[in-house]
């Protein structure tokens, strides 16, 4: 049985400030925790099996104490000069709204933009961070354009102009990962985010996972504000169409916050082959019956969906809850760690305490998972059969 017990709050180290953690453990019923990565120990890990995550930003999932030293390093001022202090202005106590949410990048993008040791450091220490929580798969996700400091109009969080492009960032992250790789032994690879608000920069964006489509990139994305964006610019439909065509694997944010047009947008114009979030996706019952009927994947985030307030009822009534008794395909992921002061455990804590995941669903969805991931087919084998011999299934996956 590798359910264990849960908790109603887990171990909280002498980090975590009592304040923040009444506030998150009565606020949230999942009863997270408060991580700043702390660690689990087993007995406090829901489900203690190999896992592949497919939906978490790189620049939401940044230690703390990395952004401290960086800050340090580059004479950089910030108003908390602790971790506690530090995550009392970053992360989410309370439910907010997405644009809300959003905004928080603002506090500390600053600090690791436009920097190479900065963005080589936080994509290593991120493989590092999952292989911790048991993943063994992850597609991490990120704008380049929001880590560059040139060839970027206009240059994000009031950097001064540098000398760091977003194709820069693309080869620091790749190699950061790929050290990350060798040193955690798990697997890592990328997702290029473009940006909702920021349609000039989606051309680029889909000729960079051109260009390192077999250096570690494996799809395109759509992020950022879909409550005020909802229908997608004229340069993400061209860049999604290029996509189509050079065969970049595409996902896309929609139905997080936004309504179910924005997903049917995402499938229908975009092409989407995986949905970020997609829980309005079922306020349109035609959409969604076709949507199970293909067998789209959408990449679900629990706790992430509560702080976003994309789900401001009770996690017992949350549309995951439907996408699980309809055995849709699905993958459990944190999405903004950082911000969410999170970690993947919290999230399968979450989905088993309060909607009723069992075992055998957990290993259903990383199967799930695998199987919907971004990686060529041999690798993708690979995978599934990594996770079949560890789960103890035999394999009758058709793929
Ligand atoms: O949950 C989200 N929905 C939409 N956009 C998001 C979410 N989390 C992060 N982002 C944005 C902010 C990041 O800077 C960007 C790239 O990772 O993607």
């Amino acid at each position: 049985m590798y359910i264990s017990a849960t908790r109603a709050a887990i171990g909280l180290s002498g980090l975590r400030a009592p304040l923040l953690r009444s506030v998150c453990t009565s606020r949230l019923p999942g009863g997270r925790g408060l991580s700043m990565m702390a660690e689990n120990t087993p007995e406090e890990v829901v489900f203690n099996q190999p896992k592949i995550e497919l939906h978490v930003h790189l620049d939401g999932a940044i230690r703390l104490q990395t952004i401290l030293d960086v800050a340090k390093r580059r004479n950089i001022k910030l108003q908390a000069s602790t971790k506690e202090e530090l995550a009392g202005i970053i992360t989410l106590q309370e439910p907010f709204t997405l644009t809300r949410f959003l905004d928080k990048f603002a506090v500390y993008m600053h600090v690791v933009a436009g920097d190479r040791a900065a963005i080589k450091r936080i994509a290593y220490e991120f493989v590092e961070d999952k292989a911790k929580e048991g993943v063994i798969y992850v597609e991490v996700r990120y704008s380049p354009h929001l880590l560059a400091n040139a060839k970027v109009h206009p240059i994000p969080w009031n950097q001064k102009g540098g000398e760091l492009t977003p194709d820069d960032v693309v080869q620091l992250v790749n190699e950061g990962l790929r050290e990350g790789e060798r040193a955690f032994k798990i697997k890592a690879r990328s997702i290029l985010c473009c940006m909702r608000h920021m349609p000039k920069w989606s051309m680029d964006v889909v000729e960079l996972c051109k260009k390192y489509r077999n250096k570690g990139v494996v799809a395109i994305d759509l992020a950022g504000d879909e409550s005020l964006n909802c229908e997608a610019y004229p340069e993400h439909r061209k860049a999604y169409e290029e996509a189509v065509r050079c065969g970049i694997h595409r996902t896309v944010h929609a139905g997080e916050a936004g309504p179910a047009s924005v997903v049917r947008e995402a499938v229908e114009v975009l092409k989407a082959e995986r949905i970020g979030h997609g829980y309005r996706t079922l306020d349109d019952k035609a959409l969604y019956k076709k949507l199970l009927a293909q067998k789209m994947h959408f990449e679900v985030c629990p706790i992430s969906s509560k702080l976003t307030g994309a789900w401001n009822l009770e996690f017992t009534e949350h549309p995951i809850i439907t996408f699980m008794k309809d055995k849709a395909n699905y993958s459990l992921n944190t999405d903004d760690p950082l911000i969410l002061n999170s970690t993947l455990n919290d999230d399968y804590r979450t989905a088993h305490t309060h909607m009723g995941f069992t075992e055998e669903e957990f290993k259903r969805l990383n199967i799930c998972s695998a199987e919907s991931c971004f990686l060529p087919d041999k690798e993708k084998r690979e995978l599934l059969n990594t996770l079949h011999a560890a789960y103890g299934l035999i394999q009758t996956t058709a793929f």
